[in-house]
């Protein structure tokens, strides 16, 4: 992490020195990313962009918690979040979105869609976790039991109808064959005609963030100039073909909220509230006036 010009200050008087510096230096802002490869593109170069910013990486529903509670500052947190509470102001138009098949949010079926009675979640999601039942509800009349599966916990290991997978995980297929699968981008785009949008940087509304929009955004710029690279350097961590992972990154995810993107993100939060999933009142605060669509 930088810490703008700061170091270079003389140390006359030891101590003295010591209170004239921590006085100077301005806390880091704790940034809280997704530790997917979806998300490598959003984070190239930011602590370097952002003077004075702590990068850290975890599952969407876990950075959730940690902005609620306080303990990063800006977060990339599920879409869905946002939609809840009022305490949120969406910072920057980078975001993590799909016009199409998104290949990384899939459910799979292991009875009829109308005959889904147990559905399992990935607990890392609250988007995907959230569309999903929505979209059984409205396309189908189907409101199942839900309950969890844990990060670590292997689709085989649940019992359940149905199971909702996220992340990179998602990206390797399933050994078992099932009856259904839907592509959650890939649904959403035939039923309602629009982008989805799955995460975006979200701040507190009392906290400042200087510069930190300008760096999400120029981050964001230099990641997309990049995605070959990036898809040579992580295909390998997570035991994908290159050729996967730079097709992922180019043709299924965006980058980018725009007013396409912002249409499907009132679009979802309506159906939300009217599924009952998220209270209604909420507005999407953009920081900075940028463009809701
Ligand atoms: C496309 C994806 O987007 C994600 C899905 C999220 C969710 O369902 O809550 C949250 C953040 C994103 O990482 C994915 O993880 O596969």
């Amino acid at each position: 992490m930088k810490i703008a010009g700061y170091n270079k200050l003389d140390k006359p008087n030891g101590n003295e020195s010591q209170t004239i510096m921590s006085d100077l230096i301005p806390p880091p802002i704790r940034v809280g990313a997704v530790s997917y490869l979806n998300s490598k593109p959003l984070i190239e170069d930011l602590e370097e962009l952002a003077d004075n910013a702590e990068l850290m990486l975890d599952y969407p529903s876990l950075l959730a918690d940690d902005l609620a509670a306080g303990r990063i500052d800006v977060g990339l947190i599920p879409s869905i979040e946002v939609i809840r509470s009022s305490e949120y102001e969406i910072i920057s138009n980078a975001c993590i979105a799909t016009q199409g098949p998104v290949l990384s949010v899939k459910m799979y079926s292991r009875v009829p869609l109308g005959q889904i009675r147990r559905l399992a979640l990935d607990m890392g999601s609250r988007t995907s976790a959230t569309l999903v039942r929505i979209m059984l509800a409205e396309q189908y009349g189907v409101y199942p039991e839900v309950e969890p599966l844990p990060i670590e916990q292997a689709i085989e290991s649940s019992s359940a109808d149905a199971i909702l997978l996220i992340g990179d995980r998602a990206i390797h297929a399933p050994e078992a064959s099932f009856v259904a699968t839907w592509d959650l981008g890939e649904e959403w785009l035939r039923w309602t005609g629009l982008p989805f949008v799955f995460a975006m940087w979200a701040v507190r509304r009392d906290q400042d963030t200087g510069l930190l929009e300008s760096a999400l955004c120029r981050a964001r710029d230099k990641g997309v100039t990049l995605l070959g690279e990036i898809a040579r350097r992580e295909a390998p961590k997570l035991g994908i073909d290159e050729s996967v992972a730079e097709s992922y990154l180019k043709n299924n995810l965006s980058f980018y909220l725009g007013p396409a993107e912002c249409c499907g993100l009132r679009l979802f939060q309506d159906l939300a509230i009217k599924t009952g999933l998220a209270p209604e009142g909420v507005p999407l605060v953009f920081r900075n006036c940028i463009s809701a669509g």
